[in-house]
């Protein structure tokens, strides 16, 4: 085993992932520094979900290596993942699974008082990180009584709540308008910026990806060439070629070709 550069706090190589005999990821490599917002893109069924649930520790891949913070997360046991996920990671699913039967700031305070926290701890945190989020006033209200981007909204405050090393979002916003998609992911962006928590973002769609600091694109279970699109104001000017193959050329904004 080869350890990971320093300055990554995630680091995979060479996975190799099978869903049922049929392959999800096809050796994707990829390390990302800490307190980045990276963006996993690439169209449907390209393997983002089965990346990031590789990294997170959710899964573990048939072949490969994932490391976090220089610990080698493909050896550890299920326990040591479940706390790991648990203390240092949070989720953030394409439909905001809340509990129905819990108010809004419950459903935030949640992951802090898995961590041991009181309810009077935990209570004004889940209410701060409601605010910060724009939903302060949704607090008391039950998830049936929100709307569909205030969910949204709530699941991203609840990933946000125990500031964790990593947040791993997986189409954050596939259920919202345009309008809402773009603020949500801005507000979860500034929110971990400012909070030196790092991100990683699945999404299908360039215009999101673009919101990261950097962009690297999957097909069919595998990294390919990232092409930097010129910024909108620039002169326009005659397109660079792209095609399968690693990738070291990522950037902002940064679409493959051949999606
Ligand atoms: N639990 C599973 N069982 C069987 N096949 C699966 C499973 N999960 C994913 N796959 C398959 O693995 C491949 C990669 O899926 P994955 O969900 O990782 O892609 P994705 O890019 O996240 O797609 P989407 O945007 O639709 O979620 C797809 O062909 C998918 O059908």
């Amino acid at each position: 085993m080869v350890a990971p550069p320093d300055n990554d706090v995630l680091w995979a190589r060479a996975l190799h992932v099978t869903h049922n005999g049929s392959p999800a990821l096809t050796g994707v490599s990829l390390g990302v520094r800490e307190g980045e917002i990276l963006a996993v893109s690439g169209p449907r069924g390209s393997g983002k979900t089965t990346l990031l649930r590789c990294l997170s520790g959710q899964l573990l891949p048939q072949q490969g290596e994932v490391w976090f913070n220089s610990t080698p997360v493909h050896t550890m046991g299920p326990l040591v993942r479940e706390r790991l996920r648990r203390d240092r990671f949070g989720w953030i699913d394409p439909e905001p699974h809340l509990v129905p039967e819990l108010t809004a700031r419950e459903n935030v305070a949640l992951p802090l008082m898995l961590r041991g926290a009181s309810h009077r701890t935990a209570k004004p945190a889940a209410q701060e990180w409601l605010e910060r989020l724009d939903i302060g006033g949704c607090a008391r209200k039950r998830p049936h009584a929100l709307l569909q981007a205030e969910r949204q909204r709530v699941a991203v405050a609840r990933a946000l709540v125990t500031t964790p090393s990593v947040i791993f979002a997986d189409e954050p916003t596939a259920p919202l308008h345009r309008a809402d998609r773009a603020h949500v992911l801005r507000t979860l962006t500034t929110a971990a910026r400012s909070h030196g928590i790092t991100v990683v973002l699945a999404t299908h769609d360039p215009e999101l990806a673009a919101l990261a600091d950097r962009a690297v694109t999957l097909l069919d279970g595998r990294r390919v060439k990232t092409v930097h699109l010129p910024d909108t104001d620039a002169p326009p000017g005659p397109a660079p070629a792209a095609g399968p193959g690693p990738t070291d050329a990522e950037g902002r904004a940064a679409c493959s070709l051949s999606v």
